[in-house]
């Protein structure tokens, strides 16, 4: 599938760039907007750092016109006045079609087609680029002082608890895939894993892993709550054998028996937003999390920005189907999502998973090769143990 998104900074002459998965992806995404908050202070340090497009001929034809994109008018009756709204529908349909709606909780206006390309994620994958230092740390500072502080020991409120864990794990996801991908020696161009930052960025803090499992339940959770959807959303960038295989793919992952089995309900939506304030907190936290993808415009290395756009698109895709769509509650639009949207939501689940697989396989070697114990076992969610050993039948 392929995802759509500007990447481009002005001095590349690049203005958007779409990506490209192996096919349950296809949409757009703004990599290289500029930073709404300071001048831009590129800092790539490797090659490695700069992102490669894909050629215009590779652009699926069903991409370049879509055929049935639903408008914000088309769905503006729905939203406005649900009450008011023929139902029309005779059956179990829930796509309808791809939409152009603006996704309340990110930054981007993802309605605006204009001046994107496509990149190939396969070519670009998620790992050590040399961006680091304070270019690096301003952007982590920014989203932890100003947007999602950490919550005070006593605090209650799991609504403010809940941002804070998703950025911390999305956070940890990134450092893993750092360790895992790193660059050993740069005049060799030698690969590897480096379990020493693995160690300490993430192992060494026992509520980092936590949130990294946290994080992937939430996105599986937002998954299989859009179960209908995505088994229904049209997969098509003309290859026909990639189109199938991706139905296939997701089919097996949407309704895995053993996964629902060990994991019914990875999170649970329905207790948030309850109280008095639930309306109220619900924009506050929205703001925020807009504020925090607004900040990834102001990612300095190309690379990082690109993973970094789109993951953050797909929480905020996750966070869109969990608390602003088809809920139980009536008044809420019907679940509709843009192909970026599936894109980033995918490809995001799979960027945690394969993190929390690399910590589960490797974190105890990890920490025996820098000299460090454990840490026990029981500082691991159980329920993930269950998961990924159901998973990987083990
Ligand atoms: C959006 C984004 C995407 C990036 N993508 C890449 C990439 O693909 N490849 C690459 O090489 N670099 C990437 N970077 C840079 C990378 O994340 C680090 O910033 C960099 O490697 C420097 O690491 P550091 O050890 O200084 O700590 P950082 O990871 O920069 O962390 C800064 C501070 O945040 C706190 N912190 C760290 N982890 C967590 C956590 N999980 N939860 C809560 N607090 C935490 C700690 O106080 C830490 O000192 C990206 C940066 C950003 C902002």
């Amino acid at each position: 599938m392929l995802v759509r998104f500007q990447l481009a900074a002005k001095e590349n002459k690049l203005k958007g760039v779409h990506w490209k998965f192996s096919n349950t992806e296809g949409g757009a995404v703004k990599l290289w907007c500029d930073c709404p908050f300071w001048p831009d202070d590129g800092m790539c340090r490797l090659r490695d750092c700069s992102v490669c497009e894909c050629p215009e001929n590779e652009f699926p034809e069903t991409f370049k016109k879509p055929s049935k994109v639903l408008t914000k008018e088309d769905l503006m009756c729905q939203e406005e006045n649900p009450q008011a709204t023929v139902d029309r529908t005779l059956d179990k349909k829930v796509f309808k079609g791809w939409v152009e709606v603006d996704n309340p909780w990110t930054n981007d206006d993802e309605t605006d087609n204009s001046e994107m390309t496509y990149v190939n994620l396969q070519l670009n994958p998620e790992r050590y680029t040399g961006y680091t230092g304070p270019s690096a740390r301003r952007i982590w500072d920014a989203i932890y002082s100003e947007n999602c502080p950490k919550y005070a020991s006593g605090e209650m409120c799991q609504e403010k608890k809940v941002l804070y864990k998703l950025i911390s794990g999305l956070h940890a996801s990134i450092s893993v895939h750092i360790a895992a991908d790193y660059l050993l020696d740069e005049k060799a161009n030698q690969w590897g894993q480096n379990f020493e930052i693995l160690h300490d960025r993430v192992l060494r803090y026992p509520e980092r892993v936590r949130n990294l499992y946290f994080t992937f339940l939430f996105v599986l959770r937002a998954v299989t709550k859009a179960s209908d959807y995505l088994e229904q959303a049209e997969y098509d960038t003309g290859n026909h054998e990639d189109d199938l295989k991706t139905e296939s793919l997701l089919e097996q992952m949407l309704y895995n028996p053993k996964l629902r089995a060990a994991c019914p309900l990875p999170f649970d939506e329905a207790k948030l937003w309850q109280g008095q304030s639930g309306p109220e907190l619900k924009l506050q936290i929205q703001k925020q999390f807009r504020n925090i993808s607004a900040l990834m415009d102001c990612v300095g290395c190309e690379k990082c920005r690109l993973w970094g756009k789109l993951q953050v698109l797909g929480l905020g895709t996750a966070l869109k189907t969990l608390f602003s769509a088809g809920s139980d509650n009536k008044s809420s639009p019907p679940l509709q999502l843009q192909r970026n949207e599936v894109i980033a939501l995918v490809n995001l689940l799979n960027r945690l998973s394969e993190s929390v697989k690399f910590v589960h396989e490797m974190g105890p070697a990890g920490q025996k090769m820098v000299g460090h114990v454990s840490e026990p076992r029981s500082q691991e969610p159980s329920l993930l143990h269950r998961i990924l050993q159901s998973v990987s039948g083990s």
